[in-house]
C-alpha cells in the first residue's frame, strides 16, 4: 500500500477548487436541469440491488475528480494488496483477508507463502457438521435432551454481526432460541440465564483473543450457573463450545477443543461474522442459509475487487463520503433501513466505521490535517423519523443519510408495506426539494388563510432541502442480499480508509481505557480512600465507596 497524504494530490486541490466554485450547488438546479439525472447516477448490484446516488451534490465533474483521487492515492493498489493477503494491518503486523472467509472461487490467498484456504474450508466444513447435530437435535445436553437455547457470549466484534444478521435473518430462523450476552453488567447474563434451562442450552464463548474481560467474566458466571445445576466438570463439553483464534487459553478455561473452532488474526474483529464468530448464525437460520450470506458477500467481493471505480458502489459511496466530510465538513452519516428486520444494521456499521476509521494519525505515524472517519449512528425508519429526522430536515448540520429498503417484505400484512415504502420514498424527496417559503404561503393560501395572517408562523415551515441521500432498494433481504450489503459497506470502510491514507485495521483506540480499568479494579476492593488519580476521578470513585 503507497503512502500518500490525500491533501497533497492534484485531484484534492482540484476537489477543493471545485467544491468552492459550487459550493451552493442545490439539487433542485441539478434536477430541473437534466431530466435524466437518476439514470445518470444509479446503478445496480445484479437483479436484486439499486443504489440511487443522484440526490447527492454531485455532477460528473464531481465524481470524475473524486475518482481522480481514489487513483491517485493508489486505490487499486490498496485493493490488490487486500485480497492477496499482504500485510496490511501494519500497527499488528497482520493480513487482512474477510475476503478469504468467502471466497468461494477456487483461488489461492496466501499469507506468508502458505495458502489460506484448506483451513477456511475445513473450519467451514466443522462448523457445519456442528450445526446440523446441534439443530437436528442429535447433539445432546448432559440429561440426553436436544438444545433448545444458544448463548452468544461476545462482545464488539465478536457480538454485533451475529446479532446484527440473527435478527435481519429472522425470517429464516428455526427452532433454537438465541441469545447475546455482551456487557459485562450482570444484569445481561443475570436477565439471560432467567430464560435458559441448563440441561438444554448451548453456550458459545466467542473471544477472539479469549483475554476481553467482558467476556471472560461472562464465560465464568455462566460455565458457574452451569455447575450448579449439571455438577459434573465432564458435562462442560456437551453445554460450551469457543470460537477464537486462542486455543491455548481455550484449553485452560475448561472448553474441549473438539468444540473450539478456530479463525485467525488475519480475521479482523469487527469483520469477523464471517468466520467461526459467525456460529451463532449458522445455528440460527442453518448452514446453508449462513452460506448462502457469504455468497452474496463474495459477490460483492468480486463486484469491488473488479469493477471500474466509475461503476463500483463501494468506491463511489466512499467517494461521496469523501466529499461531504472533506469538503462540505459533514461530521457525521446516518444509515437509516426501513426494515424492522436490520434494526441492529447502524449500530453494526457504527463498530465497522468508527472503529476502523476513527484514527487521528496516518500511515506514517504523523497527526493527520483533514478529517477522517465520520461518525456513524441510525435507527430504522420510520421509528427514526418520529424522534431524529427533525435536525436532518431542518437543523443547522449537514448530515448526509443512506435510505435502504426491502421492495418486498417478508410479512405482507395489510398495507404495511406500501405506507412503509411511501414513506422511504418520501424523506429523501423532502430531503432533497424541501418546501419553500412560496410553497408554504400557497399551502396557507389554498387554506382559507391570508399572508398576513400566517406571516409570523411561514419561516417555521419551510424546509431548505439540499440535505443529500443515498437511496439503496433491494428485492428482499435474503442471506444473499444481506451479505452484499453488509460487505458493500466494508468496502466503503477500506476505501476511505485507503484514501485517508490511515490503518483502518487495527483498533488502538479501546486500549486504555482497559488499561486504566484494569488499574482502578483493584482500587475497589479496598475500603481505603483512594488519591491515586486527579481529582475527578477519586472524587467520583471515593462517593462510589461511600455509596455502595
Ligand atoms: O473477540 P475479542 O478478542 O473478545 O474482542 C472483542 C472486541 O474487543 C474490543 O476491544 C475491540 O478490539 C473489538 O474490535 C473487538 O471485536
Amino acid at each position: 500500500m503507497k503512502n500518500i497524504n490525500p491533501t497533497q494530490t492534484k485531484a484534492w486541490k482540484a476537489l477543493e477548487a471545485h467544491f468552492a466554485a459550487n459550493k451552493d450547488r442545490q439539487l433542485k438546479q441539478l434536477f430541473a436541469a437534466d431530466p435524466a439525472r437518476f439514470d445518470k447516477f444509479s446503478t445496480t448490484f445484479g437483479a436484486d440491488v439499486l443504489v440511487d446516488y443522484s440526490k447527492n451534490l454531485i455532477t460528473q465533474e464531481t465524481l470524475d475528480l473524486l475518482i481522480d483521487l481514489a487513483k491517485e492515492t493508489d486505490l487499486a493498489g490498496a485493493i490488490d494488496a487486500m485480497f492477496n493477503g499482504e500485510k496490511i494491518n501494519q500497527t499488528e503486523g497482520r493480513a487482512v483477508l474477510h475476503v478469504a472467509l468467502r471466497n468461494k472461487a477456487d483461488r489461492e490467498i496466501k499469507v506468508d507463502g502458505k495458502d489460506v484456504m484448506p483451513e477456511v474450508k475445513a473450519v467451514l466444513a466443522k462448523i457445519k457438521g456442528f450445526c446440523e447435530k446441534v439443530i437436528g437435535g442429535e447433539w445432546k445436553g448432559y440429561t440426553g435432551k436436544p438444545i433448545q437455547h444458544v448463548v452468544n457470549i461476545g462482545i464488539g466484534g465478536s457480538d454485533l454481526g451475529p446479532v446484527m444478521i440473527c435478527e435481519a435473518l429472522r425470517p429464516y430462523k428455526n427452532h433454537l432460541q438465541m441469545h447475546f450476552v455482551s456487557n459485562v453488567d450482570g444484569t445481561h447474563i443475570a436477565e439471560t440465564l432467567k430464560q435458559v434451562d441448563p440441561e438444554t442450552t448451548l453456550f458459545l464463548v466467542a473471544s477472539k483473543t479469549f483475554t476481553t474481560q467482558e467476556t471472560m467474566t461472562n464465560a465464568h458466571t455462566a460455565r458457574d450457573w452451569f455447575l450448579k445445576h449439571a455438577g459434573d466438570k465432564a458435562h462442560v463439553a456437551k453445554h460450551f463450545a469457543a470460537l477464537s483464534t486462542n486455543g491455548k487459553a481455550v484449553a485452560e478455561f475448561g472448553i474441549d477443543t473438539n468444540n473450539m473452532f478456530e479463525f485467525w488474526d488475519w480475521v479482523g474483529g469487527r469483520y469477523s461474522s464471517w468466520s467461526a464468530i459467525g456460529m451463532p448464525i449458522a445455528l440460527s437460520v442453518g448452514f446453508d442459509n449462513f452460506d448462502a450470506l457469504q455468497r452474496g458477500a463474495f459477490e460483492m467481493d468480486k463486484h469491488f475487487a473488479t469493477t471500474d471505480f466509475a461503476q463500483n458502489i463501494p468506491v463511489l459511496l466512499a467517494l461521496i463520503g469523501i466529499w461531504y466530510n472533506n469538503f462540505y465538513g459533514a461530521e457525521t452519516e446516518t444509515i437509516l433501513p426501513y426494515d424492522q428486520y436490520m434494526h441492529r444494521f447502524a449500530a453494526y456499521f457504527q463498530q465497522g466505521n468508527m472503529e476502523s476509521n476513527g484514527k487521528f494519525v496516518d500511515r506514517n505515524g504523523n497527526p493527520v490535517d483533514y478529517q477522517t472517519g465520520p461518525i456513524i449512528w441510525g435507527e430504522p425508519g420510520t421509528n427514526g423519523q418520529h424522534a431524529f429526522y427533525q435536525l436532518i430536515h431542518q437543523g443547522t448540520k449537514l448530515i448526509p443519510s443512506d435510505f435502504l429498503a426491502p421492495a418486498i417484505s417478508h410479512n405482507p400484512i395489510g398495507d404495511h408495506h406500501p405506507k412503509l415504502l411511501a414513506n422511504f420514498f418520501a424523506q429523501t424527496e423532502a430531503l432533497a426539494f424541501g418546501k419553500s417559503k412560496e410553497q408554504v404561503e400557497a399551502e396557507f393560501v389554498a387554506a382559507g388563510k391570508t399572508l398576513e395572517q400566517v406571516k409570523d408562523l411561514v419561516p417555521f415551515k419551510v424546509f431548505e432541502g439540499n440535505r443529500p441521500t443515498n437511496s439503496i432498494l433491494f428485492k428482499k433481504l435474503t442471506p444473499e442480499t444481506l451479505g452484499a450489503l453488509i460487505a458493500m459497506y466494508e468496502h466503503k470502510i477500506f476505501v476511505q480508509g485507503a484514501i485517508w491514507n490511515i490503518f483502518s485495521f487495527d483498533q488502538w483506540g479501546v486500549e486504555l481505557g482497559k488499561q486504566l480499568a484494569n488499574k482502578i479494579l483493584p482500587e475497589l476492593n479496598t475500603s481505603e480512600t483512594v488519591s491515586s488519580h486527579d481529582c475527578s476521578t477519586n472524587g467520583l470513585i471515593n462517593t462510589w465507596k461511600a455509596w455502595k
